[in-house]
Parts: structure tokens; C-alpha cells; sequence
């Protein structure tokens, strides 16, 4: 199964979490399951990763969440409008991002981010992530995504789009 993020265009594929064309970034590949309407990612910190001796840095567990939500929302979004990503390569950005931190992440396993888009409505999707270490439940995320455009970023081009 390809991951969402290798279906985005170039010119959208340098974010530092997900962009394939990012080589110092943390390239994160986000598998979608259409008959759960969940997806996946899975993604290993390094020893520097670190909070505390330990434990996983929380500003990388946002953006694990973040980027994952992104994803997410796009293959939500393909899957209610019964659109191929291939042929449809949907790109959101995060208007909002909520992160509670439930339980210290320890650093060495391996994480597993599930999503869920508990609303897709025009050009939105607000998407749920459960971030889980070994099996538990250490961080749950809330985000806002929504859709671009051709030309978004661009001086003087207005945001949106889709
Ligand atoms: C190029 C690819 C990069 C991919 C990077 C992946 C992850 C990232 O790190 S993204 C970087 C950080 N994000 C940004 O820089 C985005 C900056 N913000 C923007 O460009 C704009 O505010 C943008 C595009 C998010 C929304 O602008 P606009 O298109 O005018 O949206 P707008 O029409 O006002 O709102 C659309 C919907 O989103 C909702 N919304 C917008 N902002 C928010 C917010 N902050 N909180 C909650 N809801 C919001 C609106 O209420 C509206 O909902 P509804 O349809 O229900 O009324």
C-alpha cells in the first residue's frame, strides 16, 4: 500500500515531517485503511529525540500528530468524494493542532499513530490521532486541516483552495 504522502506533488512535498523531498526531515509515511477509515504511521525516535533521559521530546510528538493528521484528512477527504488520490493529490495544512500529552512516551520503541476524520465538510476535515507506545495510550491530538490550493504560499495569493 503507497503511503498518502508519496502521492503529494513535488512542490508540496518539502514539509519537514512528511515531505519525501525533505532529506534532513522526518519523512512520515501514513498508510490508509479505507475499510476502518483509519489510517496509520509508524515511526521510531532517535536517542536525540529526547525530553528527558527516557522519554520522547513532546514538540516531536506534535509533529508526528500534526503531519499525521494532514494525511489523514486527505485520504478521509478522497474516500467521501470517492476520489484516487493519484488522480486527486489532496493537500491540507493545519489551521488548528491540539496536543495532550497523557503519559510520558518512552524513547526507544517503536510509535504507532492511529487517525480518524471526525468531520469532512467542504474544504475541511478535523481529525482525531491516538499515539501509542508498546501498546498504551500516551498522547491523543486533535487538529483542523484544511484544503490548498494551487498557489498557496504564494505572495499575495489568498490561502485555500481545493
Ligand atoms: C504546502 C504543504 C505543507 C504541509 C504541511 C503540513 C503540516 C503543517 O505544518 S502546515 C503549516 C502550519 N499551517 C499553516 O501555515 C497554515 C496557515 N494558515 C492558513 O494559511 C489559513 O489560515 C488556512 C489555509 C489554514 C485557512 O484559511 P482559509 O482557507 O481562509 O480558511 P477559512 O475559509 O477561513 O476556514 C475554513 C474552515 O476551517 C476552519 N478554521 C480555519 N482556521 C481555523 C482554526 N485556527 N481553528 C479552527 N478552525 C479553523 C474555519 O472555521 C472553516 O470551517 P467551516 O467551513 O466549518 O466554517
Amino acid at each position: 500500500m503507497k503511503a498518502v504522502q508519496l502521492y503529494y506533488p513535488p512542490e508540496w512535498a518539502h514539509c519537514y515531517g512528511c515531505g519525501y523531498l525533505n532529506a534532513q526531515g522526518l519523512r512520515i509515511e501514513t498508510h490508509w485503511h479505507p475499510e476502518r477509515g483509519e489510517s496509520e504511521t509508524r515511526f521510531t525516535p532517535k536517542p536525540y529525540h529526547t525530553a528527558i533521559p527516557g522519554f520522547v521530546y513532546g514538540g516531536l510528538l506534535a509533529s508526528l500528530v500534526d503531519c499525521h493528521s494532514t494525511a489523514t484528512a486527505a485520504a478521509a477527504k478522497a474516500q467521501a468524494e470517492g476520489l484516487s488520490l493519484e488522480a486527486h493529490p489532496l493537500r491540507f495544512v493545519t489551521a488548528s493542532l491540539k496536543v495532550d500529552y497523557l503519559k510520558p512516551t518512552p524513547l526507544g520503541p517503536e510509535l504507532l499513530l492511529v487517525g480518524r476524520a471526525r468531520e469532512v465538510k467542504g474544504k475541511k476535515v478535523v481529525v482525531e490521532t491516538e499515539l501509542f507506545a508498546e501498546g498504551v495510550l500516551t498522547v491523543r491530538g486533535e487538529a483542523v486541516l484544511v484544503q490548498i490550493g494551487e498557489g498557496f504560499g504564494r505572495s499575495g495569493s489568498a490561502p485555500g483552495g481545493g
